[in-house]
């Protein structure tokens, strides 16, 4: 089979470099463009320059038509608005779109949603394993022990992360929720500040802490009468990231238009 050719979105950032540093030896996929912001410094410069290895060819562009002439799937991990504005643009091309990106809004969401109508799309708020197998227990735990046990979800990143709370913690939370069989939506608390009064049951509280270079820690607490149940994950390499969106873009080939998670690529759905 030929190799996937994969266009990054973001191409200079935190995961982006980690990315173009991992494609060369990811079996089966092949860089073809790197895309970064119309104003971005990068422009022009090798994109693998993040990591100061031998160039790879391909230079940091913002010219999305031309990236998306001569490509099979999209890796983004980028911004709201861009991530939006790929949907569309991978929508209209018919290529597979991997989005990593958090911080959508409803609004966001929905636009993916309508993006999928047309094309493959794997979206999580956290591409790894063993999270996605974290959200497996969490759901399951909160199942087994109901709303009496009270479920916080506290999340640790470095200073530069611009949207709380995190997406894995929202994808915590929502696993919590099914579990329980109610949405997250109408049983979320979140930025718990001044006289809050009593903790309603049922809440599903988020706690978000920044600073330092911390990757991403993410503890979901089931607190009991008298007992605690702690699950937690701790990130120490972006490439756990970054293998699982290039795993995502190889499992999309041949696969119906439509929304699909990490779960759906990593069999975990209904574990
Ligand atoms: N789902 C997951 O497993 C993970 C998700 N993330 C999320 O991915 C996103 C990016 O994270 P980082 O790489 O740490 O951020 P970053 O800020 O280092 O990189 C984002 C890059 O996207 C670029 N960008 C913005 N608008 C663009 C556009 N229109 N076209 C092309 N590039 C554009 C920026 O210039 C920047 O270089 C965040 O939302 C973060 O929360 C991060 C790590 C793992
Ligand atoms: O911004 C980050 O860095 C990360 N973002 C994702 C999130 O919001 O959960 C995933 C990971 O924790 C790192």
């Amino acid at each position: 089979m030929n190799e996937l050719r994969l266009v990054v979105v973001g191409a200079s950032g935190r995961m982006g470099r980690m990315l173009t540093q991992i494609i060369p030896d990811t079996l089966g996929v092949r860089l073809t463009a790197a895309l970064e912001q119309p104003d971005s410094p990068t422009l022009g410069v090798d994109s693998g320059f993040g990591h100061g290895t031998t160039p790879n060819g391909v230079p940091i562009t913002s010219d999305v038509a031309a990236a998306l002439a001569d490509a099979d799937a999209i890796v983004d991990f980028s911004s709201p608005v861009a991530s939006v504005e790929m949907a569309k643009a991978a929508a209209r091309a018919k290529i597979a779109h991997v989005i990593g990106t958090t911080g959508l809004s409803q609004a966001d969401l929905d636009a993916i949603a309508e993006a999928a109508r047309e094309t493959v799309v794997v979206r999580s708020g956290n591409m790894s394993l063993g999270v996605n197998l974290l959200a497996v227990l969490v759901e399951r735990a909160a199942r087994a022990l109901g709303p009496a046990w009270d479920a916080e979800i506290v999340e640790m990143h470095h200073r530069l992360k611009v949207d709380a709370p995190s997406g894995t913690a929202l994808l915590l939370g929502e696993a919590a929720a099914h579990g329980r069989g109610v949405a997250l939506a109408e049983n979320s608390a979140r930025g718990r500040a001044g006289l809050t009064g009593p903790r309603r049951l049922g809440e599903i509280g988020f706690a978000s802490l920044r600073g330092g270079t911390v990757i991403g820690d993410h503890t979901v607490v089931f607190a009991g009468a008298g007992e605690r149940i702690e699950l937690s994950h701790r990130a120490e390499d972006r490439g756990v990231f970054a293998r699982g969106a290039l795993a995502a873009a190889l499992w999309t080939r041949g696969k119906a238009p439509g929304l699909y998670s990490m779960a759906d690529v990593l069999g975990l759905s209904g574990a």
